[in-house]
């Protein structure tokens, strides 16, 4: 019996490294309209969208040995250990004919880069990073309406501080290798999505 690493590579190895991935990293704070960006982007350009909080939403769903654990992570906004993560994303990958992925939520912390790296040989073609206030984050999730657990102060809080912690290092060093494309997303969503425009049309005509 291997590792789970040794098993994640096998997983990788049937598929995910047979054809050359296009991944984009879409961070951003709790409510900074990353998925909202998303489904424009998926829109014009292609893309398949994976939200990494939604994988482990379904994840609870459907009654697996791990839901009481990742329902637990999120009511503290925690995050959930990679390998439960990666394995959930991989397997969206595979299943899906599409080469190009916008990964929304993930890495969300330097275990869930450095795992993801070493676990599926796959670096982003670039970060794109939703860069917004604290005040207007806080304004949004209060009123998001889609009855999630998490969507409440005292867990809002909770996101606000591991964000700081520990997703904007990840942030951090992808900047310092020069593959974060920030936006101003305090703006209204079209104008937030003139922004992200401007920087897929250039790679989406290099590689079309
Ligand atoms: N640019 C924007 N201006 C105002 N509200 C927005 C904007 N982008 C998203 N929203 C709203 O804010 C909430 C959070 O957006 P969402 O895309 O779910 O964020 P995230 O995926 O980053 O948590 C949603 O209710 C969404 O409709
Ligand atoms: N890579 C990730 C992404 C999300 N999560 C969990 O899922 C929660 C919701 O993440 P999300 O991306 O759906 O939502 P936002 O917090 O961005 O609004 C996080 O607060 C974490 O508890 C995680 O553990 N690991």
């Amino acid at each position: 019996m291997g590792t789970a690493v040794d098993t994640a590579k096998e997983v990788n190895g049937s598929s995910l490294s047979e054809k050359k991935l296009t991944v984009v990293f879409v961070l951003g704070g709790p409510g900074s309209g990353k998925g909202t960006q998303c489904a424009n982007i998926v829109e014009h350009f292609g893309y398949t969208h994976l939200s990494a909080g939604d994988l482990l939403r379904a994840e609870i769903k459907s009654g697996s040995e791990n839901g009481t654990m990742i329902q637990n992570m999120i009511k503290e906004g925690k995050i959930v250990p990679s390998e439960v993560t990666i394995k959930l994303l991989q397997r969206a990958m595979q299943e899906n004919a599409n080469d190009k992925f916008l990964i929304d939520g993930f890495p969300r912390n330097e275990e869930n880069r450095a795992a993801f790296e070493s676990v599926t040989g796959i670096v982003p073609e670039f970060v794109l990073f939703f860069d917004c206030s604290e005040e207007e984050m806080e304004k949004r999730l209060l009123g998001r309406n889609q009855g999630r657990e998490d969507d409440n102060i005292d867990t809002i809080r909770k996101r606000f501080n591991v964000y700081m912690e520990s997703s904007l290092p990840v942030i951090q060093y992808y900047d310092s290798k020069g593959k974060v494309r920030k936006i101003d997303a305090v703006k209204p969503v079209e104008e937030v999505f003139e922004a992200v425009k401007a920087v897929f049309i250039p790679s989406h005509e290099k590689t079309a």
